[in-house]
């Protein structure tokens, strides 16, 4: 009986556990439940916090913005009659970062200030902004934008900038207008023997004769005739470059507002209207004497050492293709894209002329560095310097390239435009958008340059840094599709030019003169603000 009771009690016993631990696990299991749930759902919501805070950093973030009025935006603070939009646009980023948002009155602008930045937009993205935006004036002033400059990402701009590559700018192109730059620069040397008599004390209006000079040997290139000596020319051209660059310089009311141009705000349109009746008829003139001339060739056609001129090139395409070029350019065409390439050749080479001389005036030591090393080739008092010579020039080189790092004669080169929402950095670029890039402040960048401020053409001396777009610290030319074609064109010119200037004669202030004016023009091209004025005394 003892033992029954234990075995029932063990019995009941073993039971009442089977009982409490079945109770237990019920009572537990909505517990554990309650809790795994709760894990789990700290689990979710965690992993969904990072995914959450991965997708915050994705998120399309724009670039910072200086603060805008209501409706102008920041028109304000780049816009107006003193007002240097490069310079204004530095100190702006200076203050917002590389990457900045703008609105021009309607229209959203990004301002890339600095060297990664622009190589995200002209090499990591370079096919996404390689359109320009559609703008009034160049509308107007090169028929409807079918010039290269201004056309928009096409197959028209893929052949317009092609065909002028292969009869102008190509390396064997330039080599062919050797005579020309030669005829050309002693033509200009003996201008300054002239007007150094002629003014007496030895002083030359240098900013006029660089002006003539670069008209004439782009002229003769381009259009087969220099301005100087052809009759009335010189104010004709100095009609196409002058009223174009002021005029392209301009922000245009419309372009800011492009849904208010129904009113015809701005009062821009008179002026662009009355220039482009003055431009048409020069242009249709240079086209009728070059048809002439290739229409009986025994006539006195202008010719490089290696075939015709670009207009007589331009107006012969179907010939020289057999009747099947592979773009037919109509009439207002080759006009767009002659004033395109005679203003963009013409108006840089005199910005880089003016600047290099004025730099080296004023920088007596880089001066007498030149000086030692171009006189090397100078044998006697007649000697030209030749192309032939400038090969081993290395200071020449530097110098215009630090001219050009100081002074890019494009400042903020020409806006580009997105062709799809894209990114530039972490910031979000929405199609449509246009792209400023500001050479002018990356040439001057503190973080990539040492004492950015100064002239120090030594600074290029063993470096490998060009200005051919591979190196985002100087890009006076751009980089990418839409880089200017002319490097080779206008560095041809620029060196013999300089070369015997500077060779030729020694340079000075003129008499009371201590410093120069170093201040640029507004423009779509950045010249000197006061003409170069100096005192050439010849050597030897
Ligand atoms: C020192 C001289 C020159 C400088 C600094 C210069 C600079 C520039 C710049 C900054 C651009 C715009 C690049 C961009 O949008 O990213 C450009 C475009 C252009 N340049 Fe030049 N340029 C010079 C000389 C020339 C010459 C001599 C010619 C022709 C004779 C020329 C023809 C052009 C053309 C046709 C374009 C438009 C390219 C396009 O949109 O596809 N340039 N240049």
């Amino acid at each position: 009986t003892h033992t029954l009771p234990i075995d029932v009690r063990r019995g009941r016993s073993k039971k009442t556990m089977e009982d409490t631990t079945t109770m237990l696990v019920f009572l537990l299991l909505p517990a554990l439940t309650i809790l795994c749930t709760l894990l789990l759902r700290a689990a979710i919501s965690k992993e969904h916090a990072t995914s959450c805070s991965s997708d915050a950093v994705d998120v399309p973030v724009p670039p910072p913005s200086p603060w805008r009025l209501p409706l102008v935006g920041n028109l304000h603070q780049l816009a107006g009659r003193r007002l240097l939009p490069h310079r204004s646009l530095a100190s702006l980023a200076a203050a917002h970062g590389p990457v900045m948002l703008l609105r021009l009155g309607q229209v959203r602008a990004v301002v890339v200030s600095s060297a990664a930045a622009a190589r995200e937009v002209m090499q990591t993205h370079d096919r996404v902004f390689a359109s320009r935006p559609s703008l009034a004036v160049p509308g107007k002033l090169f028929y409807g934008c079918t010039d290269i400059a201004f056309a928009p990402h096409g197959p028209y701009w893929v052949h317009a900038r092609k065909m002028s590559v292969l009869h102008l700018l190509s390396p064997a192109r330039v080599r062919a207008y050797r005579a020309v730059r030669e005829e050309e620069v002693q033509a200009l040397v003996q201008m300054v023997h002239v007007q150094r008599l002629s003014c007496g004390g030895g002083v030359v209006r240098l900013s006029e004769l660089l002006a003539g000079f670069a008209k004439d040997v782009t002229g003769r290139i381009v259009f087969g005739a220099s301005p100087s000596t052809a009759e009335g020319w010189g104010a004709k051209v100095d009609t196409l470059l002058e009223e174009g660059n002021a005029l392209l310089g301009t922000f245009h009311v419309q372009d800011c507002f492009p849904g208010l141009a129904w009113l015809g705000l701005g009062g821009l349109d008179n002026k662009v209207r009355k220039a482009f009746e003055r431009i048409d008829p020069i242009l249709e003139e240079i086209l009728e004497v070059a048809g002439r001339q290739l229409l009986s060739p025994q006539q006195d056609t202008p010719t490089t050492t290696s075939g015709s001129t670009f207009v007589h090139v331009m107006l012969s395409l179907d010939n020289i293709s057999g009747g099947s070029a592979a773009w037919r350019f109509s009439r207002d065409n080759v006009k767009a894209i002659l004033m395109d390439l005679f203003g963009a050749g013409t108006e840089a080479t005199i910005v880089v002329l003016e600047w290099v001389m004025a730099e080296l005036v004023r920088n007596k030591g880089a001066m007498e560095r030149l000086q030692h090393e171009l006189r090397k080739s100078l044998i006697s008092d007649s000697d030209m310097i030749t192309e032939h010579d400038l090969q081993g020039m290395v200071y020449l080189k530097a110098v215009i390239k630090e001219t050009i790092r100081l002074h890019p004669p494009g400042p903020l080169l020409l806006p580009h435009e997105a062709m799809e929402s894209t990114r530039i950095q972490q910031y979000h670029i929405p199609r449509k958008t246009m792209v400023i890039i500001n050479a002018w402040a990356i040439g001057r960048d503190p973080h990539t340059w040492e004492s950015p401020m100064e002239f120090r053409p030594e600074r290029f001396i063993g470096s490998e840094v060009s200005f051919r777009g591979r190196h985002f610290q100087l890009i006076p030319f751009g980089s990418g599709r839409r880089m200017c074609p002319g490097i080779n064109f206008t560095m041809s010119i620029l060196e013999i030019a300089i070369a015997n200037l500077v060779g030729r004669f020694n340079w000075a202030l003129r008499e009371g003169e201590t410093e120069l004016d170093m201040e640029e023009t507004p423009g779509v091209a950045s010249r000197k603000r006061v003409p170069l004025c100096v005192i050439a005394r010849p050597w030897p």
